[in-house]
């Protein structure tokens, strides 16, 4: 008898280094924004904002820690010494690419921050979490160690959590956690089926590939995890992405696909084997029939797609059907808010859409989705797990009042040699791991 289960959204806290520098090719949004002034402070807020709204529907809703930034451990691990000022001041002349990369404060997409399995799913019935390597790009590469700590912090408990490190920080197995997997099934608590999309296969020259931008998940890491997390093989799918998608910026499957329950919601250029995935994932699918909800490319283009990062979308159970949470983006672009009206209206699965503002995040090519990292957890993991991280009223004021107090409300490229803001930042994070009850995570907490 399977028991109950709730999906979890622990939506990353942007950190006070939130800044616009150009670092992921491929990733359209990044490149278009470069050198742009951000605004952390308001970016912080809109993240908040978005999780108040959904923890006040009544979704479980928690807040994984941004990370320490500029991150002086790797600098130091670059070769460049003295004390933290001089630092900052030798890297900022010299490499300034570099301190941006270190500088950044990716780790708010938490979407990549792990893969992560439901006990029902798994040999040992514990949820497995391995954090994402995201070695296909530097800035990114350094968030798993930190990630790591942060989850295993918060679920502690051994008897009902497992916790993997990261795969090998190489291309061949690079990984970039929940943002290419998805989840169908009937209930949250019944044993679902786990589809890992890849971009590419990496110890195969003639397996075809994106050719303009990067596939950063290979088939061998996705293998990898499911092997590590004790999936069953009658419970697992390994879909590749549509190449031609990759190269028109859909640097993630969760920029083009998005699954819930039985309902995948993808866009037509999405797979390259359309229909054999669909076929993998109904005949492992128990006691309920897939409901594909496809959207056609002359309905909206797949640039539309990309530019509005309809896909984005968080796809959540409602009361009376599922609801779509969008970024705003999707109502600036006619094919996607016309699109959004007619699917509301055709009685699908799909009922209601609600807009979120999280457009500081959208410059960085993040959305909705990307913010967040999904749990699936039984009534007793959830009570097993650390409280101090879900989404109160309370808690909600208490960040909301820290924001206020720490964050900038602008940042240049420049500011990020500023000793003061490092300064700030570590300020920031030694009392928000007090308000969240986290322990020492950080290394300069050590
Ligand atoms: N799709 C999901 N799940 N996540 C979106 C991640 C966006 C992130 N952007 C950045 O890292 C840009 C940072 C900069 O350019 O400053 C990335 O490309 O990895």
């Amino acid at each position: 008898m399977p028991k109950h289960a709730i999906e979890a959204n622990f939506d990353g806290l942007v950190g006070p280094t939130h800044n616009y520098a150009g670092l992921s090719w491929g990733n359209v949004a990044s490149k278009n924004n470069v050198n742009e002034v951000s605004n952390p402070k308001e970016a912080a807020l809109q993240g908040l904002a978005k999780m108040k709204k959904l923890a006040d529907r009544g979704y479980v809703q928690g807040v994984l820690p941004p990370h320490e930034r500029p991150h002086i451990p790797t600098l130091k691990a670059l070769g460049y010494t003295g004390s933290d000022a001089s630092i900052l001041a030798s890297v900022g002349k010299e490499n300034p690419v570099i301190l941006s990369a270190v500088a950044s404060a990716s780790c708010m997409w938490t979407a990549n921050a792990a893969t992560v399995s439901p006990s029902a799913d798994t040999h040992d019935h514990r949820v497995h979490f391995t954090p994402a390597n995201l070695s296909a790009k530097f800035h990114r590469s350094i968030e798993h160690v930190v990630t790591g700590r942060a989850l295993k912090s918060i679920f502690s408990d051994e008897a009902y959590f497992a916790h993997h490190p990261a795969l090998p920080s190489v291309a061949q197995f690079g990984d970039e956690g929940a943002a290419n997997h998805t989840r169908l099934c009937a209930g949250y608590g019944d044993p679902g089926v786990e589809l890992f999309v890849y971009g590419g296969v990496a110890f195969d020259d003639l397996a075809p590939g994106p050719r303009r931008f990067p596939a950063r998940q290979t088939l061998e890491a996705s293998q990898a995890i499911a092997r590590l997390h004790g999936l069953s093989d009658a419970h697992v799918v390994f879909a590749q992405q549509n190449p031609a998608a990759i190269d028109a910026g859909v640097f993630h499957n969760d920029v083009i696909a998005v699954g819930n329950g039985n309902v995948l919601f993808y866009h037509q250029q999405a797979f390259l084997e359309e229909s054999r995935v669909l076929a993998d994932i109904n005949a492992r699918l128990a006691g309920v029939e897939l409901a594909p909800v496809r959207v056609p490319e002359a309905e909206v283009p797949l640039q539309d797609a990309v530019a509005s990062y309809l896909f984005n979308s968080q796809l959540l159970n409602g009361p009376d059907g599922m609801l779509l949470a969008v970024p705003g983006e999707c109502r600036e672009i006619a094919s996607v808010s016309e699109y959004l009206d007619r699917l509301v209206a055709s009685g699908g699965p799909i009922r209601a859409v609600e807009v979120f503002d999280v457009k500081q995040s959208m410059r960085n090519g993040g959305g909705p989705a990307c913010l967040r990292l999904r749990v699936v957890l039984r009534d007793d993991e959830l009570q097993a797990m650390h409280h101090g991280v879900l989404l109160t009223d309370a808690l909600y004021e208490r960040l909301t009042t820290w924001v206020a107090a720490h964050y900038r409300d602008r940042l240049s490229q420049e500011d990020l040699a500023d000793p003061m803001l490092l300064d700030e930042c570590r300020h920031a994070l030694d009392e928000l791991t007090g308000i969240l009850g986290l322990g020492l995570i950080y290394d300069f907490q050590h």
